[in-house]
């Protein structure tokens, strides 16, 4: 039958894709710096043992594999927020904030634009430029309008604030404002303390609905509270924020798909009203999460001892980031580089955002094995103390 002939092959999709090339290369000395997932100095997926000794509790706890609420497992919904929030948040205390349980990151910003969508018609979302790509795609396919802010300043690598608070001051009054709360993806540029202050500020101004997406609490810094500067200020200044939370990358629950979206609101009783057409979006979508993830983080975070394994082992894995990006500067300059690569120690989180063109990144690939996305955008938890310095001969090469 001629029933699918008219459907088009798609491209392959711009960060995931590069690990399908990469999986084709055969060289043994091939480098992935395409997806945005830790990997320890062997380049193996790095299982905490926090996850480890919470799955050994869950096994022998002899669950079920009942269907959870629509919501999620409550024990997570109330972690994910206490753990952004702070233990001592008065919404939280007077349950004046809706958490549901979502597919990871993705979910939880697809819950929220689709909500937006149904309940904020018309209402621009203004991302990052350059932001995530599937950002966009997520929007768009919510039927939410989506548009940019200035963010990046391409000729120091660095943060264009001047244009980025002109541009959320020129948003009509109320718009929607997607903010990475750190670790900005894929420039890994974040405001300052002071710089945030001032965004925060300039959103109340034109009282804006701040959307935060925190795909990498604790993951940046180290310290799960410096990460989440940014949204505890915005909710001490009063903003009734959305939050959308993945626990993908600083649980290294990838697979599991675990996330949350979060609404604050007026009261109680609003919070409950949130909630009920929540429900209600989420029943068609996917019915209700899958269990495991949650059950996961929840007995992390429920424990004092797994959370304090927890906190050293995302510290850790923080620290090999930082420690990769003084590594990489060093064998540049080494190898004979003149060029300022001090971005790559300043910028912050799973990405550094390189500066190189699409045709050296072509390059690295085709001449050094060497894979990133061609927006130059590379993951750092690619490289190791073993191939750190092929890498910085491959990128000099390139950029000479
Ligand atoms: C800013 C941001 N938000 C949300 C997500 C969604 O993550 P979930 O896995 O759905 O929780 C990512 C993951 N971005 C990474 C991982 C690969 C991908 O999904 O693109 C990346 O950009 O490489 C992200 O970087």
């Amino acid at each position: 039958s001629k029933r699918w002939s008219h459907v088009q092959k798609g491209p392959e999709d711009p960060i995931l894709g590069v690990t399908v090339a990469f999986n084709k290369d055969t060289s043994p000395s091939k480098i992935n710096l395409g997806v945005g997932a830790y990997r320890d100095d062997n380049n193996k997926p790095y299982v905490l043992e926090a996850v480890k000794k919470a799955e050994k509790k869950i096994f022998e706890a002899n669950v079920d594999h009942e269907y959870a609420p629509i919501v999620g497992v409550a024990s997570f919904n109330n972690a994910a927020a206490v753990l952004a929030l702070g233990e001592d948040n008065s919404y939280i205390k007077e349950k004046k904030i809706t958490t549901v349980q979502t597919i990871s990151g993705t979910g939880a910003l697809r819950v929220a634009a689709e909500f937006f969508g149904r309940f904020l018609p018309g209402v621009t979302a203004y991302v990052p430029n350059p932001t995530w790509g599937n950002h966009n795609v997520i929007f768009a396919d919510s039927k939410v309008p989506v548009k940019s802010y200035s963010y990046y300043n391409p000729s120091n690598c660095g943060l264009n604030f001047e244009g980025m608070i002109k541009d959320i001051q020129a948003a009509p009054a109320g718009s929607i404002i997607l903010l990475h709360a750190c670790a900005h993806n894929p420039t890994g540029v974040d405001p300052t303390h002071e710089q945030w202050k001032k965004i925060s500020q300039v959103c109340k101004e034109k009282e804006h609905f701040v959307l935060f997406d925190f795909a990498y609490q604790g993951f940046a810094s180290g310290s799960p509270e410096e990460d989440a500067y940014a949204v505890r200020l915005f909710v001490e200044d009063g903003h009734l924020i959305g939050l959308c939370q993945s626990f993908a990358k600083n649980f290294g629950l990838y697979g599991e798909r675990i996330g949350a979206f979060s609404l604050l609101a007026n009261s109680a009783e609003e919070a409950a009203v949130l909630e009920s057409q929540l429900k209600i979006l989420i029943r068609p979508m996917y019915s209700n999460p899958p269990v495991y993830g949650a059950r996961v983080v929840s007995s992390i975070l429920s424990n004092k001892e797994l959370t304090q394994q927890w906190r050293s082992e995302v510290k850790l894995m923080a620290d090999r980031i930082i420690d990769m990006r003084t590594s990489l500067v060093k064998y540049l300059k080494q190898h004979g580089s003149t060029k300022d690569w001090s971005h790559i120690t300043n910028q912050i989180g799973m990405f550094c955002f390189t500066g190189l063109t699409p045709e050296q990144v072509d390059r690295l690939a085709s001449e050094f094995h060497v894979y990133l996305t061609r927006n130059g955008r590379i993951s750092i938890a690619g490289i190791t103390s073993k191939n750190v310095e092929y890498l910085a001969k491959a990128i000099h090469s390139v950029t000479k």
